[in-house]
């Protein structure tokens, strides 16, 4: 009998614990589907020994980790994606969440980030995919909203800045009734407080909140929706770098 390499045994078994793992949050994922976000993960883990894109190159941690992980606003009940949305995932790095969120909705995608060689192989794993509807800029959030006002229904975050600087950078960027995605591990509650305050001020309101656990016990994860319902009640972008120096909401 002639016996598989194990790349081909191990390309399947990552393949089929995404199915389950996201099956676990009600999440219904094709093969092909899986297939895709699967051979991102192998692209980002061989780029990885020539860009720093993850810490996490174990294959079925990355699967959780990343995968899972990226796909949880997909799971509140607050969020419904078609292909008519247009996303913008700020800070990028590797990837996540925007390429998973596109293979999983075919909604048109802007990848961000700040540093460009995690952008250029974000285009490389795009291109490889053949993602048409995705692509990465190389840009700072707050330089990129002063030409692409109000061009997005959907802002998502993961492991990118505080609430409260993330609720600022969104802002501009979404059209009325869009939503910022943030994802957390364990947000302190002064956090989230900060983040409210700055919601106000910038016309959002958080619609919900709520916890994930992630399978075989990796980890705790918060998904905070808020919703642009009104105009902010100062101009933004304010200044490049702002939202850090002197934060809303403090
Ligand atoms: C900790 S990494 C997270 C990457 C990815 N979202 C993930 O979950 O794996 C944060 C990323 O945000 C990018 N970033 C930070 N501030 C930014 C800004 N103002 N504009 C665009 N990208 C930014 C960084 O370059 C970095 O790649």
């Amino acid at each position: 009998m002639v016996s598989c390499p194990d790349w081909i045994n191990m390309h399947d078994a990552l393949i089929a614990q995404l199915v389950e793992e996201l099956a676990v949050f009600g999440i219904r994922c094709k093969k092909e589907q899986a297939e895709l976000m699967v051979r991102h993960l192998e692209l980002l883990i061989e780029k990885n020994k020539v860009v720093n894109l993850t810490r996490i190159t174990e294959p079925a941690d990355a699967v959780t980790l990343h995968l899972v992980d990226s796909l949880l606003p997909l799971a509140s009940r607050e969020v419904s994606v078609s292909e008519k949305d247009r996303y913008l995932d700020l800070g990028t790095g590797g990837g996540f969440p925007g390429i998973p969120f596109g293979v999983m909705t075919g909604s048109h995608g802007t990848l961000l980030d700040s540093v460009g060689k995690k952008v250029a192989a974000v285009n490389e794993f795009i291109q490889e995919l053949g993602m048409r509807r995705l692509v990465a800029v190389h840009d700072r959030v707050e330089d990129y909203a002063r030409t692409h006002g109000g061009s997005q229904t959907i802002v998502l975050a993961r492991a990118v800045a505080q609430t409260n600087a993330l609720v600022e950078y969104a802002t501009p960027l979404l059209s009325h009734n869009g939503l910022l995605l943030v994802q957390k591990g364990r947000p302190e509650t002064e956090e989230i407080e900060r983040g409210v305050r700055a919601a106000k001020i910038c016309g959002l309101e958080l619609v919900s909140r709520e916890t994930f656990e992630l399978p075989r016990g990796l980890g705790h994860r918060e998904v905070l929706v808020f919703k642009k319902v009104r105009k902010p009640t100062i101009k933004l972008p304010r200044k490049t770098g702002l939202a850090k120096r002197e934060p809303l909401g403090e």
